[in-house]
């Protein structure tokens, strides 16, 4: 059990992950860590390398100090520099900050266990579940499990797109040990993205995950062109539905996170702006996969609702409770066993 806070003088950020998320939050901490007090001037990114056109990703985004594939046309500070190699983008960091797409948490940990600084901590921006042969366990339990650190999550109505701009907006960070949670609240807080803290590390992370299937949800309803109201209703259920798996299956959440950004706030804005939601639009009006639809229209770019759709329904069919979560039992027959989209109305009244 981990009791002290691991606070130290000068505190050292790698950002592990640089979609399209983690280089917006790359670009907001290399300005903060330079204007707070107790942070190295320099965070390593660690960048999965691929090439595009001829040239390797990390080499053109420490040349141009822009993320031409994953956030085109915005400019990164000059501190962030982009790393390929895990290990070494991690080395002596103090404060790992995690962002990567769910599926590959649990690999990235595994490589990363036994190597991080001792008073290493972390903080998860990830929105997903990581599954297992007995089930689905929290993206944090994952990354505390491997690498023996706190984690403290992050999570909020946070297009990233939006907040690149600077547009302002709010977002949640879940802390056990208080002055974890203040000392992040401080890494990552600007004018334009407001940090609320809440001694619930869990329900700000859950609410994350299952938000992704209420947007794929209203997608479907968008590409249906059933109108605002029935998207409202929706919204409105699968609120209920989140909240009800969240208290059903863990303990100590508290009722006060669903009413912060991570809650209600992720669904709206996830329901109406996110990448699930486009997708799922996209699904019905075309009738393609969705794997060809992420192809299409993300360049590289990851859809986490159609995974935790199958991980929850997972959950949900070997405990038999598909009738007392029909929204999100729907939403996974629709995306994976051919349901008519239609039924995302009728099998939920
Ligand atoms: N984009 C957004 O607006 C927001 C995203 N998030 C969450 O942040 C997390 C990360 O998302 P983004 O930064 O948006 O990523 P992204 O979806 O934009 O990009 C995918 C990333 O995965 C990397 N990747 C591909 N194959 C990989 C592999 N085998 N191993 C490791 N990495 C691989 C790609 O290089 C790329 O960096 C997700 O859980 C997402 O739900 C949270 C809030 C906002
Ligand atoms: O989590 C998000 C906004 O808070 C982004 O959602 P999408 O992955 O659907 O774009």
């Amino acid at each position: 059990m981990i009791k002290e806070a691991r606070i130290v003088d000068v505190e050292k950020v790698a950002v592990i992950g640089s979609g399209n998320w983690g280089t917006v939050i790359a670009r907001m901490l290399g300005t903060n860590v330079v204007q707070q007090k107790g942070f190295d001037h320099e965070i390593k990114m660690w960048v999965y390398e691929e090439m595009v056109g001829e040239r390797k990703l990390t080499e053109l985004i420490n040349e141009k100090h822009e993320n031409v594939k994953y956030l085109p046309g915005v400019s990164i500070p000059e501190n962030v520099i982009a790393v390929p190699d895990l290990l070494e983008a991690a080395e002596g960091a103090t404060i790992l900050v995690i962002v990567i797409p769910h599926q590959f948490v649990n690999d990235i940990c595994g490589k990363l266990k036994g190597k991080v600084h001792p008073k290493a901590k972390a903080v998860s921006l990830v929105k997903g579940f990581d599954t297992t042969q007995s089930g689905i366990r929290p993206i944090s339990h994952v990354i505390k499990e491997a690498l023996k650190i706190p984690v403290c999550t992050l999570s909020g109505a946070n297009l990233a797109n939006e907040i690149s701009e600077e547009k302002f907006s709010e977002t949640t960070i879940g802390y056990k040990n208080r002055q974890e949670g203040e000392l992040f609240k401080r890494l990552f807080e600007t004018k334009y993205f407001k940090v609320g803290i809440v001694d619930d590390v869990l329900g700000v992370e859950l609410c994350g995950a299952l938000k992704n299937v209420i947007a794929i949800g209203a997608g479907i309803v968008d590409g249906l062109k059933l109108g605002d109201n029935t998207k409202a209703a929706i919204i409105r259920i699968g609120l209920l539905e989140m909240k009800k798996y969240i208290k059903m299956f863990y303990k100590g959440i508290k009722d006060e996170t669903f009413f912060e950004s991570c809650g209600i706030a992720d669904v709206i804005t996830t329901c109406y702006g996110g990448r699930n939601r486009k997708a799922a639009e996209a699904f019905v009006v075309t009738g393609k996969s969705f794997e060809q639809l992420e192809k299409e229209l993300l360049n590289g770019q990851k859809l986490q609702g159609t995974l935790t759709a199958k991980e929850i329904y997972s959950v949900l069919q070997r405990k038999g409770l598909e009738k007392e979560f029909p929204l999100f039992t729907t939403v996974y027959k629709i995306v994976s066993e051919g349901l008519d989209p239609h039924k995302i109305v009728e099998d939920i009244v």
